[in-house]
């Protein structure tokens, strides 16, 4: 620092008295390794520690919001309507009208040093206390609320309060999730009343496990008095869907920073105008996952439970911790909303090509939306939650949510490089000392997950809308390695394997080769969808149909034999399949039809070797390879016989066709 010369300004905005030097103190003669008192650089304006700290926060710049009669809000005014807003979502339904809730961290002095609300000291703070005698404790204490915190505020209150919590050298939100680590679909409710009961896909195979209204209250009361019992809870007001016709106002209402974070990756943020407007929400959750659920509860057979309400318009989460339940929440509600506006929800990923071309990647949990919708040389539209309309596509979420165990810089570059200050990861594990992760161990858990605001990724298509599909890929992460690793589809067959929605996992793999298991999940999301897969199907058959896109199957699983004897497909060489796709080149090459599934297969591809692409070729053992794609042909037509009975299209003639597209033996 250079001495005396003080007129500071412009770094920070105080000024150097002016007048005369103050002297330097001098000690006689000087010698080398003597200190050097310099006291003469520019001093703080400050005269306490407390007025220093408050120089250094400078208060947000104001909006100016404008009610309904064309006027401006005050600040105070615009807080108390929020406040009030926030009261009503937590109020218990058989007690106070409200809680009292006041803005802000209660840890946060106020300038008199006082924590309490200010209301008892005559001092401007937002308040709102309903105008109701206290009728039992909780009603006499105040709930902070602390709404729609930035990422680096919710990181401070992470690392102060919520064990688990760090920095890690990338800049990251380490956190861990707790006992859960990943969805508890068991777990999940329904509420069946007079409207569910007819909209909603019930019974064998449906993922809508059924709670009354009366049950679902119980829960909620519960959740909102965990919530009312802390001191304070975080709330996001934030939006989904990036058609601005169709977007879904939410409310999240959580007791950790990282559900609060997690929610503010995810989902849409608002800008400061749209949040002025906000109002009422048209969804709330309220995340008392922290809490268990009572098991002395009617339909509660765990202590997790994550109840749905579509009347009532809200979720409540109690035993569990995994904030991908609030996202997957979500989706079922737009599984439910958007088949009423005639629009497809979709679990898929979504990009777009430099001339427009938009491709759809379905697939199950781990085969690869994430990874192959974020693609260096196209735009990415989302990773996991779309709309189809008639206009086009739209991502549902603000966010992406990849997984990172294995994760490399050189494989997923742009995921990589996602994951920096403001993205949350959770579960993984980092050097204590140097805060490095380690993304191939997956001591907490092999499900370690990386949640970051979608610009994070350089070729964002931001706002996240486009143009309707010309490719629709499926794909599948086929363990018993007899799935080509690319097989176009015609119609019935595209709409045949959606139905199934088929991939195959690999358990634990400490004690040895394990035999895959098969999962079929209808629609590749049949966790999240609310009506028969039939309705998604014939939704999609139409509009692929109509715009004359076309299906195809991946295979982002085994080459080479069944895992344990072969290898899971090099990622390059998908991508080489994909970009084949995406360029239309691979529409123009050369087929043959395989056996059983009468797959149409390309017998060239460029930059990947021709033998891989028909599977019996990379089996040495072609016997075995012939007794497992009948294996896998008995599971599929095992797994169909529920749908038979459920016909659609004119005469049931869409339900035969399909059928017809399967395997035959
Ligand atoms: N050939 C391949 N193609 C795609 N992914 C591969 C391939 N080989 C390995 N992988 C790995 O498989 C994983 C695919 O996970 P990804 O996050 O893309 O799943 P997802 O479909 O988005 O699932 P979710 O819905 O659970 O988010 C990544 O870890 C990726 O590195
Ligand atoms: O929802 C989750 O936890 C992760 C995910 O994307 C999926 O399983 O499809
Ligand atoms: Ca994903
Ligand atoms: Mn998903």
């Amino acid at each position: 620092m250079s001495a005396g010369n003080g007129n500071a300004n412009g770094d920070g905005g105080f000024s150097f008295p002016k007048g005369p030097a103050i002297p330097k103190i001098t000690t006689g003669a000087k010698r080398d390794n003597e200190i050097c008192h310099d006291d003469s650089g520019p001093t703080v304006k400050a005269t306490t520690l407390d007025e220093l700290h408050s120089l250094q926060k400078k208060r947000s710049a104001p909006t100016t919001p404008i009610n309904q009669s064309g006027t401006a809000f005050s600040e105070e005014e615009r807080q108390k309507i929020q406040l009030q807003s926030i009261s009503a979502s937590l109020a218990s339904l058989t007690r106070e009208s409200g809680p009292k809730v006041v803005r802000g961290d209660p840890a946060e002095k106020k300038a008199d040093g006082s924590t309490t609300p200010a209301y008892a000291h005559g001092q401007h703070q937002s308040i709102f206390s309903p105008a109701l005698g206290a009728v039992s404790d909780s009603s006499l204490k105040f709930t902070h609320v602390l709404y729609n915190l930035s990422p680096a505020e919710l990181y401070e209150q992470a690392i102060k309060y919520e064990k688990g919590s760090f920095i890690t050298s990338n800049g990251a939100l380490a956190t861990l999730s707790g006992a859960k680590t990943g969805r508890a679909p068991r777990d999940k409710r329904v509420v069946r009343d007079a409207t569910t009961e007819d909209e909603l896909w019930w019974g064998k195979g449906s993922p809508n496990i059924e709670m009354d209204e009366h049950t679902f209250m119980v829960n909620r009361e519960r959740a909102v008095d965990y919530l009312n019992s802390l001191e304070k809870v975080f709330v996001n007001d934030q939006f989904l869907n990036w058609d601005p016709e169709n977007r879904i106002k939410v409310r999240i209402v959580s007791a950790r920073a990282y559900h609060s974070l997690f929610m503010h990756n995810m989902c849409i943020r608002p800008t400061p105008e749209e949040l002025e407007s906000f109002g009422t929400p048209d969804f709330t959750i309220y995340n008392a996952g922290q809490f268990p659920c009572n098991r002395y509860t009617h339909y509660m057979t765990s202590s997790t439970s994550v109840d749905l309400n579509l009347s009532r318009r809200e979720m409540v989460i109690l035993g569990t911790q995994y904030a991908g339940e609030m996202k997957k929440g979500l989706f079922s509600v737009m599984h439910y909303l958007m088949p009423k506006r005639r629009i497809l929800s979709l679990h898929s990923g979504c990009n777009m090509g430099k001339d427009g071309d938009v491709a759809l990647f379905f697939g199950l949990s781990g085969t690869g939306k994430t990874t192959l919708s974020t693609d260096h040389n196209r735009y990415l539209i989302g990773d996991d939650e779309h709309c189809w309309t008639e206009t086009g596509v739209s991502n549902i979420e603000g966010g992406c949510y990849a997984k990172c165990v294995d994760l490399s810089r050189e494989k997923e570059p742009d995921i990589w490089n996602a994951i920096k200050f403001g993205t949350v990861l959770e579960n993984v594990v980092f050097d204590e000392h140097t805060r490095e992760v380690d993304y191939s161990d997956k001591s907490v858990t092999e499900n370690t997950r990386a949640a970051y605001p979608i610009e994070f990724i350089p070729n964002a298509k931001i706002p996240c809308v486009g143009p309707h599909p010309k490719n629709v890929i499926l794909l599948a992460c086929d363990a018993f390695g007899v799935l080509p690793p690319v097989s176009k589809l015609n119609l019935a067959q595209t709409m045949y394997h959606f139905i199934s929605g088929y991939t195959a996992l690999v358990a634990g793999t400490e004690d040895g080769i394990k035999e895959p298991t098969a999962t079929f999940s209808a629609c590749f999301g049949a966790a999240f969808i609310m009506l028969h897969p039939t309705k998604y199907a014939a939704m999609l058959a139409e509009k692929m149909k109509r715009q004359g896109a076309t299906g195809w199957l991946v295979n982002t699983g085994w080459s080479g034999g069944s895992y344990g004897v072969g290898n899971r497909i090099k990622l390059a060489y998908t991508r080489k399949i994909i970009v084949a796709i995406h360029s239309g080149s691979l529409l123009e090459a050369n087929y043959k039809k395989t056996d059983i599934f009468g797959f149409e297969i390309p017998t060239e591809i460029e930059g990947i070797p021709s033998e891989i692409l028909d599977p019996v070729n990379s089996w040495s053992d072609k016997k075995a390879h012939k007794e497992t794609l009948l294996k896998l042909g008995g599971l599929f037509k095992k797994n169909l016989e529920t749908f038979a009975n459920h016909k659609i299209g004119v005469d049931g003639k869409l339900t035969e066709e399909i059928l017809a597209a399967g395997p035959i033996f």
